[in-house]
């Protein structure tokens, strides 16, 4: 594990995924993507997403104004709801998120033990965290003009968990997180899991570079990326 000890609350594990966990969470987020495709969604709307203080004057950071649309799919034995944001950080970036325990597809459910393991290593598993109930983001980033999709600077809605787990399961990328004074870039390869908790998750704000493509197919998924959050 590396701590950064400039930023607080960061924990990266370079090598928390085998690839085989990679290679069938990636099976399984690009299934759900497939069959919301298929899907008819029962509900489009648009809704305000205040985004936290820190980034509220970014001139460049994310628009508070999103469009969503939910869907039920099947994912057996049960089946789950999730929200599509099309072009969450900008275009060619679209995110599914599915809240509660109840609409995690399956595929990540069976990590969770491993997830958890580490967090009460980390004694992050404090009381309120004993019977968590997750968020599930997945991150669909698309070729656009050349490049891999990113995700401009945020910091997590405040929904989304008090602590907030990114594995990167496709493709590497340059994460770089900032508190105004102090920024560090952070190479992920793929399998690593970017755990930001306290401090790095609530006071830095953090990003995704666009990175070159080596495809040349417009609109082709280049990068998943997965995010748990725990309330
Ligand atoms: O794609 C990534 O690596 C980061 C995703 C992220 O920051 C988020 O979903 O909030
Ligand atoms: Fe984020």
């Amino acid at each position: 594990m590396h701590m950064y000890k400039e930023i607080p609350g960061l924990h990266f594990f370079p090598e928390f995924l085998s690839a085989s966990d990679c290679q069938a969470m990636l099976d399984g987020a690009l299934c759900i993507h497939k069959r919301l495709k298929n899907a008819v969604s029962s509900l489009t709307q648009r809704v305000d997403i205040p985004q936290p203080q820190l980034v509220q004057n970014d001139k460049d950071g994310l628009n508070q104004q999103k469009t969503f649309s939910r869907y039920t799919l099947p994912d057996h034995p049960k089946s789950i709801q999730c929200e599509v944001f099309s072009n969450y950080g900008g275009e060619g970036h679209q995110l599914v998120y599915c809240r509660g325990n109840e609409n995690l597809p399956c595929f990540i459910e069976i990590q969770l033990p491993k997830v958890i393991e580490q967090l009460q290593a980390l004694n992050l598993v404090t009381e309120n965290l004993s019977s968590p109930s997750w968020r599930f983001t997945m991150n669909f980033y698309h070729h656009h003009k050349g490049q891999v999709a990113g995700f401009p600077f945020h910091v997590d809605i405040p929904a989304n968990g008090v602590v907030t787990m990114i594995m990167n399961i496709q493709r590497e990328a340059t994460f770089e997180i900032t508190n105004g004074q102090c920024t560090e870039a952070i190479h992920l390869p793929v399998g690593a899991l970017l755990l930001l908790s306290g401090e790095s998750r609530y006071q830095w704000k953090h990003r995704v570079l666009p990175t070159r493509s080596t495809e040349n197919k417009e609109s082709k998924i280049e990068r998943v990326s997965l995010v748990l959050g725990i309330k």
